[in-house]
């Protein structure tokens, strides 16, 4: 077991924004967390990553608590979050390798590092660009290659391809097909098409709770329809609790 949530629970005053979310996700899994705006995946995401503190519950990445043993959890996990996460005045390979520096890697082995993503990323030819000077799509890869350069066994993406044309979400769907089964992923995404290309399951949350969890393929099943689009919209409907 990768990530397992038992009851996590996240309320501000008296607003519920994540309600008893349990919930298990294997090692090597591509997990798919959808749901509409506010539904409470950033917040998930938060708690999991040890960012926002859980008002009830807990969970244990590769067995260890986000409440008790939150510095064992950051040694396994990394994010991509929403809002990319590149210094926009350094270039592609000084943002990789300010990263590896930041978790321990020496001069030359932060160089290497850096090498080797910049190949696995196709980012090589841009080594040299200022990050603030890349498209979205690109700057989005290299906000991955850089959440990845810690050789994290859990990495969580949040909304990766926001914002991305058709073209570039493409191509980052290819970069991140290649984690499958190296890295527990999981994903935000308001597109259903990416969740459904990407994930071995996907989990839709409405109001703080997980209304459907399932393959795509058993999801269309357990609802008798054909899309995941009229399956998400049937699920997160006002006054669908
Ligand atoms: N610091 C905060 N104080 C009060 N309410 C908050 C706070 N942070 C988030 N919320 C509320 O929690 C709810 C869930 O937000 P969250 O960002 O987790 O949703 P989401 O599913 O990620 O939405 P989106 O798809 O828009 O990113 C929202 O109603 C939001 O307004």
């Amino acid at each position: 077991m990768s990530i397992e949530l038992k009851n996590l629970k996240k309320a501000y005053k008296d607003k519920m924004v994540v309600d008893h979310l349990s919930l298990e996700i294997d090692n090597g899994e591509f997990f798919a967390l959808l749901g509409s705006n506010g539904a409470g995946k950033t917040t998930t995401i938060k708690m999991l990553s040890c960012m926002l503190i859980p008002t009830e519950g807990d969970a244990f990445l590769l067995g260890d608590s986000i409440i008790t043993s939150p510095e064992a959890v950051k040694q396994n996990i990394n994010v991509s979050p929403q809002e990319t996460a590149v210094a926009p005045n350094l270039t592609v390979r000084e943002n990789l390798e300010f990263i590896a520096r930041i978790y321990g890697s020496g001069k030359e082995k932060a160089r290497k590092m850096s090498h080797e993503m910049m190949m696995e990323f196709s980012l090589l030819d841009k080594a040299k660009t200022k990050a603030k000077t890349l498209s979205g799509g690109w700057q989005r890869r290299l906000s991955i290659a850089m959440a990845l350069i810690s050789k994290p066994k859990i990495l969580f993406l949040d909304e990766p391809t926001l914002g991305l044309d058709v073209r570039a979400r493409r191509e980052l769907w290819k970069v991140l097909e290649t984690l499958k089964g190296k890295v527990t992923v999981v994903l935000t995404t308001h597109y259903l098409d990416e969740a459904e290309a990407l994930a071995d399951r996907i989990g839709i949350m409405h109001q703080g709770r997980l209304q459907a969890l399932g393959t795509a393929s058993e999801l269309k099943k357990q609802h008798s329809m054909k899309s995941l689009e009229d399956i998400f919209l049937i699920l997160t409907e006002e006054g669908v609790k």
